[in-house]
């Protein structure tokens, strides 16, 4: 799998006019790389994320993914590029099952039942301990195999590009260690992954890149070495973590 690089360049984004939340963020995210975004609470990370997938126009500035601007485009065109979003905080649906929350990630392809089935097929194939789960509600699932589901979810278009927003918030360490370790293995199939984490010493770890955001500007970036050392000693006491 080969994803065409996602640059971002001088954007402006926000939900009320006259104040923008997101001022002038640069950012390059590359092919089997993760690329991490970490920022104090409200700097604006899940709005970046939530541009890129097509949620939120840009005021002003390029979201290039390869050499399609995808800034302007509904989040249809977005997923159907390639994109793909785990969301911030629980997103199954408690009265479907496994299966049918799994599906829900294939709805651009609902007209095509055979490819979707094939899809969740695939998906299934890769997460077993899900099959085994498929008939069961998700709301009666722990919080990791709900994780798992929306993982999954998300993979059954196969995105090129996954964007992870705080994933292992809620989570027990065992289980947010696995998640951490899943995007690893994603990253190793050549995806591009945009993490945006509250959790920054299990993010910097599986980061190769990592950006910091302040006020909805770049403030301090480096490759995960630079952040290993002082300068993550230093953007934890900024945090607060
Ligand atoms: N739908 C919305 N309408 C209006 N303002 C919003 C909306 N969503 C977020 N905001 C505001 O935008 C700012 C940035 O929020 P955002 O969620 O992007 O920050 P964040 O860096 O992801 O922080 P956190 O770690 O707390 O999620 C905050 O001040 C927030 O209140």
């Amino acid at each position: 799998m080969t994803a065409p690089p996602l640059r971002i360049a001088g954007l402006h984004a926000g939900y009320v006019p006259g104040h923008p939340i997101l001022r002038g963020v640069d950012l390059v995210a590359e092919a089997g790389r993760i690329t991490v975004v970490l920022g104090p609470n409200g700097a604006g990370k899940s709005t970046l994320l939530k541009v890129v997938a097509g949620f939120l126009a840009p005021l002003r500035g390029s979201v290039m993914l390869g050499d399609d601007d995808i800034g302007a485009l509904p989040a249809h065109r977005h997923v159907a590029l390639g994109i793909g979003l785990l969301p911030q905080g629980r997103s199954t649906f408690p009265d479907l099952t496994v299966e049918e929350n799994i599906e829900l990630g294939g709805w651009s392809m609902r007209n095509d039942r055979r490819r979707l089935a094939e899809a969740v097929e695939a998906v299934l194939t890769r997460y077993p301990h899900l099959r085994a789960l498929r008939r069961r509600a998700a709301g009666s699932l722990s919080g990791g195999q709900q994780r798992a589901v929306e993982i999954a979810r998300m993979l059954v278009p196969d995105p090129r590009v996954l964007l992870v927003d705080e994933p292992s918030v809620g989570l027990s360490p065992i289980v947010a260690r696995q998640v951490y370790q899943e995007l690893q293995a994603l990253r190793a199939e050549g995806r591009t992954i945009l993490l945006v984490d509250q959790d920054v010493r299990a993010a910097i770890a599986v980061a190769d890149y990592v950006y910091v955001l302040g006020s909805g500007r770049n403030d301090i970036e480096g490759d995960r070495s630079a952040f290993e050392g002082d300068l993550g000693a230093m953007v934890r006491g900024w945090l607060g973590v």
